[in-house]
């Protein structure tokens, strides 16, 4: 019959009746905790059967009921004959549901086999065994059975089951080891971790820490602690750095020992729980070899940088050294072509008079040494080839002479042509040019014509023969030289400084060896020796078949003056080789001179004194004194010669040279 075909009569019996047996019920249940009641009829599947409940038990069974253990009494198909509160709260159901409901609800079906044993050893004696109670739908709770027999006669059940609620437990055993897992990890981590309280002091510090200390600084305030510093030098501490922010991988140092610095990279955060801030966590990078790596890294990248720049540096002096070395073979190349021709003609000096021999045995005397020279002589005397003379007996021959004429440039020139020049030094030098002083360097410079060189630049040609240095016009660069000066004149120099056209400490320093190269109408013993080889060369050069030359064309030659002196006698020569018809050589022109100064009885005093001096001396086998002496023959006292011969710059053969 369905509910709704009931009376309200009905009804009202059935709450009556329901209502009394729940009365009944707790009333049972009253008199049983109060020990009332000494026994139980439970209907099970065996039928009746009847638990007794004596007085002498009852306070089991208040145990029972407070343990915290579940207690459970099950009849051998397993059905829950008996379970206290605890049970029921473990499987979470209600006391009513669990009471008389099968044990295997509660029993995961993985675990029902160990369950069945559990039972089996437990009716023999007692079990224990861990495994999961069902506590409703997917939920399990890990829980601690202990079986045994229940050996009572009047009761049904089997088996006494107590179960221990493990959730607790595991799950405290699951923390434990977590934090034994996050201990021993944090302990093995290069990282120092430390855990402060808001106040900066250690509460806890990882193994690290404690090994960089030697001890661990539990306790300590942190800044106590690490005595840190940032890479300046300024005092790290804690909190007011973190003043309220976080702080990430911030470069410290700290500080141990006498010697030794630890590098880190700090970060700090605070530790926030629920309850607030409750601390700081502070963990450090140990980067002290990266730093160190770092420091020798760049001080690697310093040294090769610097290596570099040397290299470069050398490197470019090196270019530059080749390119001035360029600069000079090609000047020196440029030069020698153009002075080849020339000094063919100066391969053979000729001559037999005493006064060109005294001349060359000047040259012999000072040609080994490094000594300036000054040669003295009208033009076309052949100064320039006694120049040559002499560096070709020098120790410098390998190298060719340099010569410059100082009369053949204008003053702004000769400046560049001397000294070289930069690029862009002034209006037009548009090219890098070396100098013949860098040209010679190592060699000879014969300064040709040095009476002509003007006022400011005989200054700095001072300076390079006082301290063989001097720089290109437009560069600061000192350039050092090692050069010997032979210079040649035909001026008279002593009236070039009384006139101020001449500097006098230049005379002095160009005047430590003078020659003077006698003019041809002094030496007039070399001019038929001299005809003779220039009718050579010319005629030999010309293809022509000249066998003689006319009595009355030599004494002309003889007898003529030579202002032009051997320039002058041989372009005579060469013109009347040009225009000789036959093979007798004749003077193509009558030899004439303008100037009174240079008739063939004119001579300075000077040359005639020296000539007088140079002619007695050679005679007396340069003995100066006594009765056959020099001085005697001349009628002047020694002194007195010795004073001329001085000034005239007459030496004695055997002497050695002034420097
Ligand atoms: N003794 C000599 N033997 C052969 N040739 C000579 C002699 N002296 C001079 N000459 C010739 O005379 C010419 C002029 O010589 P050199 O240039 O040396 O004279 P210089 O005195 O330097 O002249 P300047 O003062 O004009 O420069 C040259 O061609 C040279 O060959």
């Amino acid at each position: 019959m369905s509910k709704s075909y009931r009376t309200r009569q009905q009804l009202l019996d059935e709450l009556q009746e329901l209502t009394s047996r729940m009365m009944e019920a707790e009333e049972t249940l009253r008199a049983i905790r109060g020990g009332e009641v000494d026994g139980l009829v439970v209907s099970t599947a065996e039928g009746e059967r009847v638990f007794t409940l004596s007085g002498a038990e009852h306070p089991y069974r208040v145990m029972v009921e407070t343990m915290n253990e579940g207690a459970v009494t099950l009849a051998s198909d397993g059905t829950i004959l008996f379970c206290n509160q605890r049970f029921a709260d473990i499987v979470q159901r209600s006391l009513g549901k669990v009471m008389g409901s099968s044990i295997y609800q509660y029993i995961s079906s993985t675990d029902r086999q160990l369950f069945e044993a559990l039972v089996e050893r437990g009716l023999k004696g007692n079990s224990k065994a861990e495994l999961a109670l069902q506590t409703g739908g997917e939920n399990t709770a890990p829980a601690l059975l202990s079986i045994s027999t229940l050996q009572h006669t009047d009761m049904p059940a089997v088996v006494c089951m107590v179960v221990t609620d493990l959730t607790e437990q595991k799950r405290n055993e699951e923390m434990l080891a977590e934090e034994k897992l996050t201990t021993q990890i944090l302990n093995q981590a290069a990282e120092i971790f430390v855990l402060c309280d808001p106040q900066g002091r250690i509460l806890r510090a990882s193994q690290s820490t404690s090994s960089l200390f030697g001890r661990s600084p539990l306790f300590q305030v942190f800044d106590e602690a690490f005595h840190l510093l940032y890479p300046d030098g300024m005092p790290f501490i804690l909190l007011p750095a973190m003043s309220g922010k976080f702080l990430h991988a911030v470069e410290v140092n700290f500080k141990h020992g006498d010697n030794e610095t630890y590098s880190f990279l700090l970060s700090a955060n605070p530790l926030i729980t629920h309850k607030g801030a409750i601390g700081i966590v502070v963990v450090m990078v140990d980067i002290t070899e990266r730093r160190k790596m770092e420091d020798s890294r760049q001080k690697d990248h310093d040294k090769l940088e610097q290596q570099v720049e040397e290299r470069t540096l050398e490197l470019r002096t090196a270019l530059s050294e080749i390119k001035t070395l360029k600069d000079r073979l090609e000047a020196e190349n440029i030069y020698l072509r153009h002075e080849n021709k020339r000094r063919h003609h100066f391969a053979q000096i000729l001559g037999q008079s005493d006064s060109l021999k005294y001349v060359l045995y000047r040259a012999e005397q000072v040609a080994p040494t490094n000594a300036t020279v000054l040669i003295l002589g009208e033009t076309g005397t052949g100064k320039e080839l006694i120049a040559f003379a002499i560096h070709d007996m020098s120790p410098r021959k390998e190298r060719p002479m340099i010569t410059v004429n100082c009369a053949a440039l204008p003053g702004n020139l000769i400046e560049s042509e001397l000294f070289g020049r930069e690029k862009g030094a002034f209006t037009g030098a548009d090219t890098r040019r070396i100098g013949r002083f860098e040209v010679a360097n190592g060699s000879t410079l014969c300064l040709d014509e040095i009476g002509e060189l003007p006022l400011e630049l005989q200054a700095k040609l001072l300076r390079v023969i006082q301290h063989n240095e001097f720089e290109r016009l437009g560069s600061p660069h000192t350039i050092k030289v090692d050069v010997r000066i032979v210079a040649t004149t035909n001026r008279n120099l002593e009236e070039e400084i009384r006139n101020g056209r001449f500097r006098q400490d230049l005379y002095y320093r160009l005047n430590v060896f003078p020659i003077t190269v006698p003019p041809l109408r002094q030496r007039k013993e070399d001019i038929p020796l001299m005809v003779h080889a220039f009718v050579e060369r010319y005629s030999r050069k010309l293809g022509k078949q000249i066998t003689s030359i006319q009595k009355e064309a030599m004494k002309a030659l003889q007898d003529y003056p030579w202002p032009g002196n051997v320039r002058e006698l041989e372009s005579i020569i060469e013109r009347a080789v040009i225009l000789c018809p036959g093979p007798v050589l004749q003077l193509a022109d009558k030899l004439e001179i303008s100037s009174p100064a240079f008739s063939s009885t004119v001579r300075t005093l000077e040359e005639t004194e020296r000539d007088q001096i140079l002619k007695i001396l050679s005679e007396t086998r340069w003995r100066i004194e006594g009765k056959n002496g020099a001085a005697a023959i001349l009628g002047i006292h020694p002194s007195t010669l010795r004073a001329r011969m001085h000034k005239l710059g007459i030496v004695r053969p055997e002497t050695k040279e002034p420097n």
